[in-house]
């Protein structure tokens, strides 16, 4: 397959995409025709990464605007890329029962990397050829590619995997990716941006530029079709640019800084209690924000906005952090307890014991949050993650989602790895980090952990029954000879 043979041409006449022409000289041709031939236009080929509930419905909902982009799916496994060719190549949205099917896609195979202790592992194709290898990292860091696996480059990709997965799938087109591409991280939870830049995009001139987004759409997927999804709840996606390190410009007159006499001149004192020396070295002081449009954070962004049934909207980073932090704080108590209650979410509601554990939690959290170093600067941040707001927060999002199983029991039950790490687990991390210790949010975590593990015992301890031949009585254990 060859994406960029099918990739649409920009008709945006956008001041920034100069930033992707060449020089041009001043003999350079001025007729319409070599202008076009001379000018690279603007790729609008859009690439999803995780072709889950929330991947499938921004998909779909992307190809139904006028002029829509054309999408790349990127499936992990040959067996999807198979059920896709055989099936009739559609997403199926399925809004109050009633079914649209959007088709129009391309789709292209990207292998999930495993990874251990931050590296790619090798792995075998097929298990019973031990000769056949997996694509892997090599260490001139050119990526082994497997069969279909493509060399494109993609210029803007969203990440609709789940958190424990994204290093897996983005270390499958981390060769595809330029300091001029854009990820769109989609993930609930904290943390994914640091992991990424430490794991996969170490280096910051060659780092491509990133979005978040926090879906607030309720997606359910119909286990009999894997190119479905049921639009549950009505909700938004709040999206938001990072600042890139690239574009950071020392900030002279960041708060607190003075110069010592004749000391260096860049080692900052104290001025104030408030401005103490920064305690946390690995954590940016607000400088002037350095923000860049490029061309393809532009496009995304303006296509996002201008997709009607997505309800995007964008926030500024500091603004998009706070709402980032508020669904963390909902996640922390609704996704935990549902997990160890086994129960729907309004489940938390109407229950004194449950009320005080939700409170002894908050308390952890809204103190965490609260003294976040990020969020110093920002007015009325005490207010906005007291622990009573919390609540109040947490018990609306339960009782409007109170029918609905949460994604984190969804998980647990059906054995896969959950999302506890970057919730419960970000806060016990960054409290760790300013000497608040968060002993029930560590003790939930723990919790969590152990029955996720005795779910996944028990799921590979599964006693194999098979059914009966027609004709034979009852059931037979596999592998065991037949009774009768
Ligand atoms: C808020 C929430 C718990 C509601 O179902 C949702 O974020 C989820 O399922 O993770």
């Amino acid at each position: 397959m060859e994406p960029q043979a099918k990739q649409g041409t920009s008709t945006e006449n956008d001041a920034q995409q100069g930033a992707l022409e060449p020089k041009s000289s001043p003999s350079s041709p001025r007729n319409v025709a070599d202008f076009y031939r001379v000018k690279p236009v603007l790729d609008r080929r859009i690439h999803i990464l995780g072709i889950g509930s929330v991947g499938r419905f921004i998909a779909h909902s992307l190809r139904g605007i006028p002029n829509p982009p054309p999408i790349t799916l990127l499936f992990h496994r040959p067996r999807m890329l198979k059920l896709w060719d055989e099936a009739s190549q559609e997403l199926r949205i399925i809004t109050d029962g009633s079914s649209e099917k959007r088709g129009g896609f391309d789709v292209e195979l990207a292998f999930a990397r495993p990874r251990f202790h931050g590296h790619e592992i090798p792995l075998q194709d097929d298990f019973s050829d031990p000769s056949a290898q997996r694509p892997s990292e090599s260490k001139d860091a050119s990526p082994q590619l497997s069969e279909g696996e493509s060399t494109e480059p993609i210029n803007t990709l969203i990440v609709c995997t789940k958190m424990p997965h994204v290093l897996s799938a983005l270390s499958s087109v981390r060769h595809r990716l330029h300091p001029e591409s854009v990820i769109l991280f989609m993930q609930n939870g904290m943390g994914i941006v640091e992991k990424v830049n430490k794991e996969i995009f170490p280096d910051p001139e060659t780092r491509p530029h990133y979005m978040l987004g926090i879906n607030s759409h309720g997606m359910n997927v119909n286990p009999d079709d894997p190119f479905s999804a049921t639009h549950a709840g009505f909700g938004t996606i709040s999206l938001g640019l990072m600042p890139h390190e690239r574009d950071q410009k020392p900030a002279p007159y960041a708060p607190g800084l003075q110069f010592k006499p004749g000391g260096s001149n860049t080692e900052p004192i104290a001025t104030d209690a408030a401005h103490a020396p920064d305690p946390y070295p690995g954590l940016k002081s607000p400088g002037p924000p350095g923000f860049r449009w490029t061309p393809y954070n532009r496009y995304l962004l303006r296509t996002l906005l201008r997709t009607p049934v997505l309800c995007a909207t964008a926030f500024s980073p500091p603004d998009l952090l706070q709402l980032q932090l508020e669904k963390l704080a909902v996640n922390c108590i609704v996704n935990p307890l549902t997990v160890l209650l086994d129960a729907r979410n309004g489940t938390i509601l109407y229950n004194y014991y449950l009320t005080r554990t939700m409170r002894l939690l908050l308390s952890e959290i809204s103190l965490v949050i609260r003294n976040l170093p990020e969020l110093q600067y920002i007015p009325n941040v005490q207010q906005r993650f007291d622990p009573g707001r919390l609540e109040t927060m947490v018990v609306g999002v339960a009782h409007k989602t109170r029918d609905n199983i949460s994604s984190m029991l969804a998980d647990v039950r059906a054995g896969r790895q959950s999302e506890i790490d970057y919730i419960n687990g970000w806060i016990v991390k960054r409290g760790e980090m300013m000497g608040v210790r968060c002993v029930m949010n560590y003790m939930l975590l723990q919790i969590v952990k152990g029955k996720a593990g005795m779910i996944q015992w028990e799921i590979g301890e599964d006693v194999p029954f098979v059914e009966g031949k027609p004709g034979e009585d009852g059931v037979q254990i596999r592998g065991e000879p037949s009774s009768n």
